[in-house]
């Protein structure tokens, strides 16, 4: 387990510090820091805030916010920037872009769960610039250069 800073940036977030649900959950929820309730219409995209900042300073770790499946499935809420990255000296505040991609209204009540936080590992590549590359097997094939089904 690694331990990482946060600051409460909201006190009401004191109570919801984000945790792991059960012990082999990757992902820890993140909660709507909101005064009022806010609906997003079909179509709309909004920053919401999550009243929380971490800095996660280790430049082998980031973070990701993923979608919840089961607002994603059921209720179209997905992200705007369809996967959010959080870098290891970012020390803003977390922020969570909401679309309803669906076809009817969904209504965030404050500090209802709406994305999810993994922290995950970062390997930094710097390059080294050549004129050819070694022979692979797959060569410049992509796209669907190996067939379909
Ligand atoms: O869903 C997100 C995505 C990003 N961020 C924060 C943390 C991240 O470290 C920073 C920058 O994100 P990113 O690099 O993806 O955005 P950018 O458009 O490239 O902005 P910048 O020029 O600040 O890097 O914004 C969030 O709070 N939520
Ligand atoms: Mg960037």
């Amino acid at each position: 387990m690694h331990t990482i800073d946060l600051q409460v940036l909201d006190s009401r977030m004191a109570e919801h510090i984000p945790a792991y649900a059960t012990p082999g959950s990757a992902g820890l929820d993140l909660r709507a820091c909101l005064d009022a309730p806010l609906t997003l219409q079909p179509g709309q995209t909004e920053l919401i805030p999550t009243g929380l900042a971490i800095h996660i300073a280790d430049p082998g770790l980031a973070a990701m916010i993923l979608p919840r499946s089961g607002l994603g499935h059921k209720h179209g809420i997905v992200l705007g920037n369809l996967v959010g990255l959080i870098d290891s000296d970012y020390q803003g505040q977390l922020m969570v872009s909401c679309w309803n991609r669906g076809q009817t209204a969904f209504t965030f009540q404050p500090f209802d769960r709406m994305a999810q936080l993994v922290i995950v590992p970062v390997v930094q590549a710097a390059f080294r610039q050549v004129v050819s590359f070694d022979a692979s097997s797959r060569g410049t094939g992509g796209f669907g250069s190996t067939g379909r089904g």
